[in-house]
């Protein structure tokens, strides 16, 4: 990002404000435009005129160097807003005063001032701002009577004020109506977040164990594929079930059944490395994907599985439960389907419950005839 690029593009919140800050440039570009006309008609020395366009200059470099450098974002009000409204009153100031004829007219650039604020302040900062300006306009009709007192005239200075006066108040009013539904559209915001996040979760993550659910290790398996494919690398997937699980609901009851299983769930991820994606494949069968591993490795690695399982102690629950699993191994076959590989590693953990449970068991690559998809 260097500083001679207008609006910062890696920063969403202060390229906001920079575009807010030429907004409020295009804005003084109008009003120089107006006192040109003023300029022309006679009601403003032309030398005024210059000297106006300077300090609006002066002043919006300030500002546009402070936002470009960042410094802006270790102050209270990263915005600047209130340096540039208060900046902004007294350079009108400082042109009425030199305006002659016509002072009425350019009492509307308060207006327009205020306007900016019912988006950006609060109701106590409007009120604050509003009263500033008020004060700096009075400032000018002391100013000018004490100067011209002839030429000024004074009740119709006086009434103009008061209009502006009434003004603040419904300024204000806004202010805090429109801050008021800022709030609480960054409460709705987070709340959207929020309910995103979770929509996310509960469309990825198994709701009782935390691990991925059946739709998304499906799809990690899917991405697996298609990985491996293109770049020639093995994987393997192991089938793990627990033996007899319907006699922990029977015997503890189904919600020791439900911690049995997010234990379970905790301990394979422990033993599981980061590459490695472990989901809840159906009731109490867990599917991994060991991705860059031939079958030979993966049963291996299926075995520490197995024995972390059987030897969990299950907290808060009997000290006498004790689980074993059945352990399907697979590994993939360039260009066969999804369900192929996971077939097998299904039919290998039947196979192995078959033969006493508590074991693993590597399925040939010659699938039998029996397998279908789960
Ligand atoms: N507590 C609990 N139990 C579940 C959940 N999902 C499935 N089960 C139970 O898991 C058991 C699965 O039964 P089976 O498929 O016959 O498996 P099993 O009893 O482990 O027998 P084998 O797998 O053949 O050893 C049933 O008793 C289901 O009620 C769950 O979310 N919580």
């Amino acid at each position: 990002m260097t500083l001679f690029e207008i609006i910062p593009r890696y920063d969403r919140n202060q390229a906001l404000r920079v575009k807010r800050f030429l907004m409020a440039g295009l804005v003084y570009a109008v009003i120089i435009g107006l006192l040109a006309l003023y300029v022309l008609q006679g009601f403003m020395d032309f030398r005024n005129w210059l000297l106006t366009i300077a300090a609006i200059f002066a002043v919006n470099s300030i500002v546009f160097l402070i936002l470009r450098s960042g410094r802006n974002e270790r102050w209270h009000d990263p915005s600047l807003t209130g340096f540039q409204m208060v900046a902004a009153c007294l350079l009108m100031t400082l042109t009425l005063i030199e305006v002659n004829t016509g002072r009425g007219a350019l009492l509307l650039l308060y207006v327009v001032l205020l306007l900016f604020g019912v988006f950006r302040l609060r109701t106590r900062q409007f009120m604050a701002l509003g009263l500033f300006a008020l004060l700096c306009y009075g400032g000018v009709i002391a100013f000018v009577y004490y100067r011209h007192p002839e030429s000024t005239d004074l009740p119709v200075e006086l009434l103009q004020w008061l209009a502006f006066a009434v003004l603040v108040p419904c300024g204000g009013f806004f202010a805090g109506y429109v801050g008021r539904l800022r709030q609480q559209m960054r409460e709705y915001q987070v709340a959207l977040q929020q309910a995103r996040e979770k929509a996310h979760d509960l469309a990825v993550y198994d709701e009782l164990t935390g691990v991925n659910n059946r739709r998304n290790i499906l799809c990690l398996l899917e991405q697996e594929r298609v990985r491996s494919d293109r770049l020639g690398l093995p994987f393997s997937v192991c089938m793990l079930d627990l033996d007899e699980f319907g006699r922990v609901n029977q015997q503890f009851g189904y919600s020791a059944g439900d911690q049995v299983l997010c234990q379970v769930a905790h301990g394979l991820t422990r033993v599981l490395r980061a590459v490695d994606e472990l989901g809840r494949y159906s009731g109490e069968e867990f599917l991994i994907i060991m991705p860059d591993t031939q079958e030979v490795a993966a049963a291996e690695q299926a075995e520490r599985l197995r024995e972390q399982v059987e030897n969990c102690r299950f907290k808060g629950l009997d000290p006498s439960l004790r689980l074993t699993p059945s352990i399907g191994v697979s590994d993939y076959q360039p260009g066969e389907g999804l369900w192929a590989v996971i077939g097998r590693a299904r039919w290998a953990a039947d196979k192995a419950f078959a033969r006493g449970g508590n074991q693993t068991l590597i399925c040939s690559r010659e699938p039998p005839d029996s397998l279908s998809a789960p």
